[in-house]
Protein backbone atom coordinates (compact mmCIF):
# COMPACT_ATOMS: atom_id res chain seq x y z
CA UNK A 1 0.00 0.00 0.00
CA UNK A 2 1.46 3.39 -0.93
CA UNK A 3 1.25 6.37 1.29
CA UNK A 4 0.53 9.84 -0.07
CA UNK A 5 2.54 12.59 2.11
CA UNK A 6 0.48 15.43 2.99
CA UNK A 7 2.08 18.64 1.53
CA UNK A 8 4.00 20.90 3.19
CA UNK A 9 1.84 23.24 3.30
CA UNK A 10 -1.02 21.56 5.03
CA UNK A 11 1.22 19.16 7.43
CA UNK A 12 3.75 22.28 8.72
CA UNK A 13 3.31 23.77 11.54
CA UNK A 14 4.45 27.91 11.44
CA UNK A 15 6.89 28.28 14.67
CA UNK A 16 4.65 31.71 15.11
CA UNK A 17 1.03 29.17 15.31
CA UNK A 18 2.87 26.97 17.59
CA UNK A 19 3.61 29.77 20.01
CA UNK A 20 0.39 31.48 19.84
CA UNK A 21 -1.54 27.44 20.58
CA UNK A 22 1.20 27.49 23.75
CA UNK A 23 0.01 30.80 25.08
CA UNK A 24 -2.92 29.03 25.98
CA UNK A 25 -1.64 26.61 28.31
CA UNK A 26 -1.38 27.70 31.72
CA UNK A 27 1.82 27.03 33.48
CA UNK A 28 3.09 27.49 37.16
CA UNK A 29 6.29 29.66 36.88
CA UNK A 30 9.74 28.99 38.05
CA UNK A 31 13.37 30.44 38.75
CA UNK A 32 15.68 28.04 37.80
CA UNK A 33 19.23 28.40 40.06
CA UNK A 34 22.39 27.17 39.54
CA UNK A 35 26.26 27.49 41.84
CA UNK A 36 29.41 25.85 41.70
CA UNK A 37 32.37 25.80 39.74
CA UNK A 38 30.71 27.74 36.75
CA UNK A 39 29.77 30.58 39.32
CA UNK A 40 25.80 31.36 39.87
CA UNK A 41 23.02 31.60 37.63
CA UNK A 42 19.40 32.15 37.20
CA UNK A 43 16.41 31.72 34.43
CA UNK A 44 12.62 32.41 34.45
CA UNK A 45 11.20 29.07 32.99
CA UNK A 46 7.56 27.66 32.37
CA UNK A 47 9.12 24.71 30.65
CA UNK A 48 9.05 21.99 33.51
CA UNK A 49 7.59 18.95 34.71
CA UNK A 50 7.18 16.18 37.02
CA UNK A 51 8.74 12.61 35.03
CA UNK A 52 9.00 9.80 37.67
CA UNK A 53 9.03 9.85 41.38
CA UNK A 54 11.04 6.59 41.43
CA UNK A 55 13.66 8.43 41.54
CA UNK A 56 12.29 11.69 42.38
CA UNK A 57 12.68 13.53 38.52
CA UNK A 58 11.59 16.65 37.21
CA UNK A 59 12.40 17.90 34.12
CA UNK A 60 13.45 21.37 32.69
CA UNK A 61 13.73 22.30 29.40
CA UNK A 62 16.31 25.33 28.79
CA UNK A 63 17.20 27.56 25.38
CA UNK A 64 21.11 25.97 24.39
CA UNK A 65 21.04 30.16 23.62
CA UNK A 66 20.23 31.69 26.88
CA UNK A 67 23.22 33.28 27.94
CA UNK A 68 23.16 31.15 31.46
CA UNK A 69 23.46 27.27 29.45
CA UNK A 70 27.10 27.14 29.58
CA UNK A 71 27.28 27.62 33.66
CA UNK A 72 24.44 25.22 34.18
CA UNK A 73 25.95 22.18 32.03
CA UNK A 74 29.20 23.11 34.37
CA UNK A 75 27.62 23.07 37.55
CA UNK A 76 25.58 19.97 36.82
CA UNK A 77 22.93 21.19 39.84
CA UNK A 78 20.22 23.24 39.77
CA UNK A 79 16.84 24.38 42.61
CA UNK A 80 13.78 24.52 40.41
CA UNK A 81 12.23 27.51 42.53
CA UNK A 82 8.40 27.53 41.87
CA UNK A 83 7.09 30.94 42.40
CA UNK A 84 4.36 32.63 44.75
CA UNK A 85 2.06 35.26 43.76
CA UNK A 86 4.64 37.78 45.02
CA UNK A 87 7.56 36.93 42.80
CA UNK A 88 6.05 38.55 39.47
CA UNK A 89 8.63 41.31 39.48
CA UNK A 90 11.41 38.80 40.34
CA UNK A 91 10.13 36.28 37.14
CA UNK A 92 10.70 39.33 34.83
CA UNK A 93 13.93 39.63 36.08
CA UNK A 94 15.13 36.36 35.36
CA UNK A 95 13.18 36.44 32.08
CA UNK A 96 16.65 37.72 30.36
CA UNK A 97 18.71 40.68 29.17
CA UNK A 98 19.18 41.41 33.20
CA UNK A 99 22.96 41.26 34.55
CA UNK A 100 23.37 38.48 36.59
CA UNK A 101 24.33 39.80 39.93
CA UNK A 102 20.62 42.54 39.52
CA UNK A 103 18.99 39.23 38.93
CA UNK A 104 20.19 37.90 42.61
CA UNK A 105 19.78 41.02 44.66
CA UNK A 106 16.27 41.53 44.67
CA UNK A 107 15.40 38.88 46.44
CA UNK A 108 16.81 36.16 49.65
CA UNK A 109 18.68 33.15 48.90
CA UNK A 110 19.45 29.99 50.92
CA UNK A 111 21.55 26.69 50.39
CA UNK A 112 20.14 23.13 51.24
CA UNK A 113 22.25 20.31 49.82
CA UNK A 114 23.61 20.89 46.28
CA UNK A 115 24.59 25.03 46.63
CA UNK A 116 22.38 26.03 43.99
CA UNK A 117 20.27 29.01 45.19
CA UNK A 118 16.93 28.05 47.44
CA UNK A 119 14.82 31.06 46.66
CA UNK A 120 12.89 32.17 50.22
CA UNK A 121 9.14 32.17 50.22
CA UNK A 122 9.07 30.03 46.94
CA UNK A 123 6.17 27.55 47.35
CA UNK A 124 8.10 24.59 46.54
CA UNK A 125 11.95 23.99 46.14
CA UNK A 126 13.32 21.38 44.27
CA UNK A 127 17.07 21.26 44.89
CA UNK A 128 18.61 18.93 42.00
CA UNK A 129 21.31 17.16 40.45
CA UNK A 130 21.54 16.87 36.24
CA UNK A 131 20.92 13.11 35.62
CA UNK A 132 20.59 13.06 31.90
CA UNK A 133 20.58 15.66 29.66
CA UNK A 134 18.70 15.70 25.86
CA UNK A 135 18.60 18.33 23.17
CA UNK A 136 15.76 18.35 20.79
CA UNK A 137 15.97 21.05 18.90
CA UNK A 138 16.87 24.70 20.36
CA UNK A 139 16.33 23.23 23.90
CA UNK A 140 18.19 20.60 26.33
CA UNK A 141 15.80 18.72 28.08
CA UNK A 142 17.80 18.54 31.77
CA UNK A 143 15.98 15.59 34.02
CA UNK A 144 16.77 16.85 37.93
CA UNK A 145 16.96 13.97 40.38
CA UNK A 146 15.67 16.20 43.89
CA UNK A 147 18.35 15.31 46.47
CA UNK A 148 16.24 17.68 49.22
CA UNK A 149 13.16 19.62 49.20
CA UNK A 150 11.51 23.24 50.51
CA UNK A 151 7.29 23.11 50.33
CA UNK A 152 5.45 25.78 51.62
CA UNK A 153 1.74 25.44 51.94
CA UNK A 154 0.42 28.69 52.19
CA UNK A 155 -0.25 31.74 49.91
CA UNK A 156 -1.20 31.85 46.33
CA UNK A 157 0.77 30.44 43.31
CA UNK A 158 2.00 32.25 40.38
CA UNK A 159 0.97 31.14 36.88
CA UNK A 160 1.86 32.04 32.99
CA UNK A 161 -1.36 32.01 30.75
CA UNK A 162 -1.87 34.30 27.62
CA UNK A 163 1.56 35.85 28.11
CA UNK A 164 0.41 37.51 31.59
CA UNK A 165 0.89 36.58 35.16
CA UNK A 166 -2.27 35.19 37.44
CA UNK A 167 -2.33 34.52 40.68
CA UNK A 168 -3.76 31.50 41.84
CA UNK A 169 -5.42 30.91 45.79
CA UNK A 170 -7.03 28.03 46.89
CA UNK A 171 -10.77 27.90 46.89
CA UNK A 172 -11.56 28.13 50.48
CA UNK A 173 -9.00 31.44 51.04
CA UNK A 174 -11.15 33.42 48.63
N1 LIG B 1 10.12 27.10 26.61
C1 LIG B 1 10.66 28.30 26.44
O1 LIG B 1 11.81 28.42 26.04
C2 LIG B 1 9.90 29.50 26.78
C3 LIG B 1 10.41 30.73 26.45
N2 LIG B 1 9.74 31.87 26.75
C4 LIG B 1 10.34 33.13 26.33
O2 LIG B 1 9.84 34.21 27.09
C5 LIG B 1 9.53 35.33 26.26
C6 LIG B 1 8.08 35.75 26.37
O3 LIG B 1 7.22 34.65 26.07
P1 LIG B 1 5.67 34.83 25.86
O4 LIG B 1 5.24 36.11 26.44
O5 LIG B 1 4.96 33.60 26.39
O6 LIG B 1 5.43 34.95 24.30
P2 LIG B 1 5.85 34.00 23.10
O7 LIG B 1 4.91 34.31 21.99
O8 LIG B 1 7.30 34.14 22.81
O9 LIG B 1 5.58 32.50 23.61
C7 LIG B 1 4.28 31.92 23.73
C8 LIG B 1 4.44 30.52 24.29
O10 LIG B 1 5.17 29.71 23.37
C9 LIG B 1 6.09 28.87 24.05
N3 LIG B 1 7.47 29.25 23.67
C10 LIG B 1 7.96 30.52 23.53
N4 LIG B 1 9.22 30.48 23.11
C11 LIG B 1 9.53 29.18 22.97
C12 LIG B 1 10.66 28.49 22.55
N5 LIG B 1 11.76 29.13 22.15
N6 LIG B 1 10.64 27.15 22.55
C13 LIG B 1 9.54 26.47 22.92
N7 LIG B 1 8.41 27.05 23.32
C14 LIG B 1 8.41 28.38 23.34
C15 LIG B 1 5.83 29.08 25.52
O11 LIG B 1 4.88 28.12 25.97
C16 LIG B 1 5.25 30.47 25.58
O12 LIG B 1 4.45 30.72 26.71
C17 LIG B 1 9.93 34.91 24.85
O13 LIG B 1 11.24 35.35 24.62
C18 LIG B 1 9.91 33.40 24.90
O14 LIG B 1 10.77 32.80 23.95
C19 LIG B 1 8.54 31.84 27.38
C20 LIG B 1 7.98 30.66 27.77
C21 LIG B 1 8.64 29.38 27.51
C1 LIG C 1 7.37 33.47 31.87
C2 LIG C 1 8.65 33.04 31.20
C3 LIG C 1 8.89 31.68 31.00
C4 LIG C 1 10.07 31.26 30.39
N1 LIG C 1 10.27 29.92 30.24
C5 LIG C 1 11.44 29.48 29.69
C6 LIG C 1 11.70 28.08 29.60
O1 LIG C 1 10.93 27.24 30.04
N2 LIG C 1 12.88 27.71 29.05
C7 LIG C 1 13.79 28.61 28.58
O2 LIG C 1 14.84 28.21 28.07
N3 LIG C 1 13.56 29.94 28.65
C8 LIG C 1 12.41 30.38 29.21
N4 LIG C 1 12.18 31.73 29.32
C9 LIG C 1 13.21 32.68 28.86
C10 LIG C 1 14.38 32.68 29.84
O3 LIG C 1 13.97 33.07 31.13
C11 LIG C 1 15.50 33.61 29.35
O4 LIG C 1 15.87 33.19 28.08
C12 LIG C 1 16.66 33.48 30.30
O5 LIG C 1 16.44 34.35 31.38
C13 LIG C 1 18.00 33.77 29.66
O6 LIG C 1 18.01 35.05 29.15
P1 LIG C 1 19.44 35.69 28.83
O7 LIG C 1 20.01 34.89 27.71
O8 LIG C 1 19.15 37.12 28.47
O9 LIG C 1 20.21 35.56 30.09
C14 LIG C 1 11.02 32.20 29.94
C15 LIG C 1 10.79 33.57 30.15
C16 LIG C 1 9.62 33.99 30.79
C17 LIG C 1 9.40 35.46 31.03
Amino acid sequence: MSHTALSPALSAVEKQDFRNAMARLGAAVNIITTDGPGGRAGFTASAVCSVTDSPPTLLVCLNRSASVWPTFMQNQVLCVNTLAAEHEALSNLFGGKTPMAERFIAAEWATLLTGAPILNGAVASFDCRISQTISVGTHDILFCEAQALVCNHHGAGLIYFDRGYHHLLRQEAR
